[in-house]
């Protein structure tokens, strides 16, 4: 195969490969950049690989950064890019790539793409367009499956992630596991155990927020895949659940994990940032789903939120919410959603038009835990829209509060 029009990324970078193959050596564009050219999906990177050795590669350009080149990567900077270019390679252990003892730098294109995952991710690219297929990678993307480069077992043992991506394309790119392949995640699923959280973590988002994420569901349950998955291992009805919605898509990690503790049963704080925690998410993802859960919890009792719910939500995790709960068949309308929001008095607390310093000046209050607790009460007030949002009522209304505990 021969593409006839490269993507723009490519275009921009081929001086780079013509670079390397002007001093004699081999280069191309590899794995998932050539991939998504031939599905005609946009790039988010340009991998190259080459024949030539790292000091090699580094002699043949004005600026280049070490990024990785015990394992043989090198950035190539050219007019403001930076190109991932790695020289060919074998490793008896993909999971353990960066210990150097682990790779082998050769001069073998067909070496190098042999010890990669996929069929589909085993392809190259030259600048001329033509394709480099040597495991037959472009009947596979054709057919919209996933197979093994050779013995499925083998590239599992060498790095367990790799199950997980499997499921991960197959939602993804709405692919088919082809049925060895599948197999063999079913055999060896217990390795994933072994496999940094954090990998398995941004495999399972991309499954969730994928094209055809139940086809990835369906894959990691026929599999079991999902036992070993961090606090997952008795969820599988949650699982069959999510499969057995009517088609559905998740636009962002934070619902994905919004509705994945509440169909964990996760509903308490606490109950919602052991389940993060556990996939060593960050503390902002946990604080978005808290918000986002309470207020799922709300549209599903009450189909809508109190003024407060409101604030203390705040509006990107009311969408959240709202969005999940659209999936799970309970959604009300966003913009009713939007303009009950917008309605509220203040958005944030700052905006409360009294401060703890006019309290003290009006001589309302000392220091101490009373303040707190009166501009708690002006702030409800506020919300609630029994007092306006004025320094002189919000006073007032301060003065009340403070006569009635000094009662
Ligand atoms: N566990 C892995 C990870 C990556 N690769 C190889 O390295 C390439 C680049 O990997 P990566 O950038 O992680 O993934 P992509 O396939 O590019 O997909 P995406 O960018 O969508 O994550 C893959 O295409 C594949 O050839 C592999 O063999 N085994």
């Amino acid at each position: 195969m021969i593409l006839t029009q490269l993507p723009p990324e490519f275009e921009a970078a081929r001086p780079v490969l013509d670079t390397i193959t002007a001093a004699g050596y081999e280069a191309y564009f590899v794995g998932g950049c050539v991939r998504d050219t031939i599905l005609g999906k946009p790039l988010h990177d340009v991998d190259i690989a080459t024949s030539a050795f790292p000091a090699e590669v580094k002699a043949l350009f004005k600026r280049t950064v070490d990024t990785g080149i015990e394992h043989g990567t090198v950035m190539i900077l050219d007019h403001g890019t930076g190109y991932e270019t790695t020289t060919f390679r074998t490793e008896s252990s993909y999971q353990d790539y960066r210990r150097p003892d682990s790779v082998t730098f050769v001069r073998s294109l067909q070496q190098d793409l042999q010890r990669r995952d996929f069929t589909i991710n085993a392809l190259a690219m030259k600048t001329s367009g033509e394709v480099v297929d040597l495991f037959d990678g472009l009947a596979d993307l054709k057919a919209g499956v996933l197979r093994a480069v050779g013995v499925a077992e083998d590239r599992f043992h060498e790095d367990a992630l790799r199950m997980m991506r499997a499921i991960r394309f197959a939602s993804q790119l709405d692919f088919d596991i082809e049925s060895t392949t599948e197999r063999a995640i079913q055999d060896n699923a217990a390795l994933l155990s072994k496999i940094a959280v954090e990998r398995t973590r941004v495999e399972w988002e991309k499954l969730l927020t994928g094209q055809a994420p139940k086809r990835g569901l369906a894959a990691l349950l026929a599999t079991d895949l999902y036992r070993y998955m961090p606090k997952m291992a008795d969820q599988r009805a949650a699982l069959v659940t999510l499969c057995d919605l009517p088609d559905w898509q998740l636009p962002d990690t934070a619902s994905a994990w919004t509705l994945m503790a509440w169909l964990t049963g996760c509903r308490e704080r606490q109950q919602i940032s052991r389940l993060l925690k556990a996939w060593k998410t960050s503390n902002e993802l946990i604080m978005h789903v808290e918000a986002a859960s309470h207020a799922l919890a709300a549209l599903k009792a009450y189909g809508r939120l109190t003024a407060r719910e409101n604030f203390d939500v705040g509006h990107t995790a009311l969408k959240t919410a709202n969005q999940v709960a659209t999936l799970l068949g309970f959604g009300q309308s966003q913009a009713e959603l939007d303009q009950a929001y917008s309605a509220l008095p203040i958005h944030d607390k700052h905006e409360l038009a009294v401060n703890g310093g006019d309290l003290l000046r009006a001589g309302l209050v000392t220091p101490g835990p009373a303040m707190g607790q009166i501009l708690a009460a002006c702030l409800a007030a506020v919300i609630n829209g029994k007092v306006k949002n004025e320094r002189a009522e919000l006073l007032d209304f301060a003065r009340m509060v403070a006569d009635s505990k000094s009662d």
